[in-house]
């Protein structure tokens, strides 16, 4: 079967020409052929099949929405190829298909009419796409529902709130029914509880047309919520592509038992005491033991503290994939 999305190979440089100063400086920037290349993605390659749901993570400036504009057809990649449900997005054309394809929210900016109701925003993409009055109808009525539309369908976008306008841009991406849903940082700035229902939202959605989804965030929560599968992106590359489960396996068999207590405790000595593997700090007040499960057991851990300290409080931790990710990010790799 055909993969949803090829990315074979892809790389793709910016040319910026090296600026000089002054207004002198600017004419001869124009006409200057000294140039700085900055390479944004280099040699990225990965396949997502039909209804695939996976997070493409990375910190500031690692190529993601540079890899995201290469899939949607706004950019053209300097190497390599893309192919978007058989198709070539940056194929002048071909592009018109890939358009009907995918749907696009960049949560940084609206995709919408700002002046415009969202009803009357709607309709216009209805038209654009070419979509059937019984097509529109089937949606609209069941985006309407799950994304809560009904309340503020009559407003100017520009009117909205940032949950309210996250909404309709997501409805909006979605009007012509696309294969495939690019989310380009879609919960940004949202407060908790309009987060959780903008990730339930996504997770109907795909449950009802099994869209493929790739998923571009720096929150891990919308990552383990929504993704089985992350693919990391480090300067231009991939450092990992697989399962979140497998990272939380090879990074997580760290363990951290924090414990409060009045009696005054000898750092050093704590460690030699427990024995291999702890790592003994101070945090926030508590005693945090930092173990490593090949050698030791929480179990052990736990008994060796309960039977010669008098404990007032105890919490047993393990790694988030927040404080994982940031290792990889900081270590740049993985075992
Ligand atoms: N149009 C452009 N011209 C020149 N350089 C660019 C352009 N677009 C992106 N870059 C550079 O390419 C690199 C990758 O940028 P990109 O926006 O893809 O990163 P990102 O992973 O999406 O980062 P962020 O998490 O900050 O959004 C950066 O160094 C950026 O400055």
């Amino acid at each position: 079967m055909m993969a949803m999305i090829e990315v074979k190979h892809v790389a793709k440089d910016f040319k910026k020409p090296i600026r000089k100063p002054g207004i002198v400086g600017m004419m001869k920037t124009l006409f200057s052929t000294k140039y700085t290349i900055t390479n944004a993605v280099k040699d990225v390659s990965f396949s997502l099949e039909r209804g695939e749901i996976v997070g493409y993570i990375g910190a500031n400036g690692a190529g993601k929405s540079t890899t995201i504009k290469m899939m949607c057809g706004i950019l053209t990649p300097s190497s390599g190829e893309i192919m978007v449900d058989g198709y070539l997005p940056y194929h002048p054309k071909q592009r018109k298909e890939v358009l009907k394809e995918i749907g696009v929210v960049f949560g940084q900016r609206t995709q919408l009419w700002w002046d415009l109701p969202l009803i009357e925003s709607l309709h216009i993409l209805k038209a654009i796409y070419d979509v059937s009055a019984a097509d529109y109808q089937e949606r609209f009525e069941f985006l309407t529902k799950v994304l809560e539309l009904d309340p503020f369908l009559n407003q100017p976008v520009r009117t909205l709130s940032l949950g309210q306008r996250m909404r309709a841009d997501l409805a909006a991406s979605l009007i012509h029914n696309p294969k495939i849903l690019f989310l380009d940082e879609p919960t940004i700035g949202l407060d908790v509880l309009v987060k959780d229902r903008m990730i339930k939202a996504i997770k109907e959605i795909h449950r009802v047309y099994n869209t493929t989804i790739v998923l571009t965030t720096h929150n891990m929560d919308d990552i383990t919520d929504l993704c089985k599968r992350v693919i990391i992106l480090d300067e231009g590359q991939i450092l990992y592509d697989g399962p979140i489960q497998a990272i939380k396996k090879s990074f997580g068999e760290y363990r951290h038992v924090s414990f409060l207590t009045k009696e005054l405790i000898d750092l050093v000595s704590l460690q030699e005491e427990l024995g291999k593997g702890i790592q003994v700090s101070k945090d926030d007040g508590y005693i945090k033991i930092t173990l490593n499960m090949a050698y030791t057991s929480v179990n052990q851990v736990l008994k060796q503290i309960l039977d010669n300290y008098k404990v007032d409080d105890i919490k047993i931790s393990e790694d988030t994939l927040e404080s994982i990710v940031k290792k990889i990010y900081e270590t740049k790799q993985i075992s």
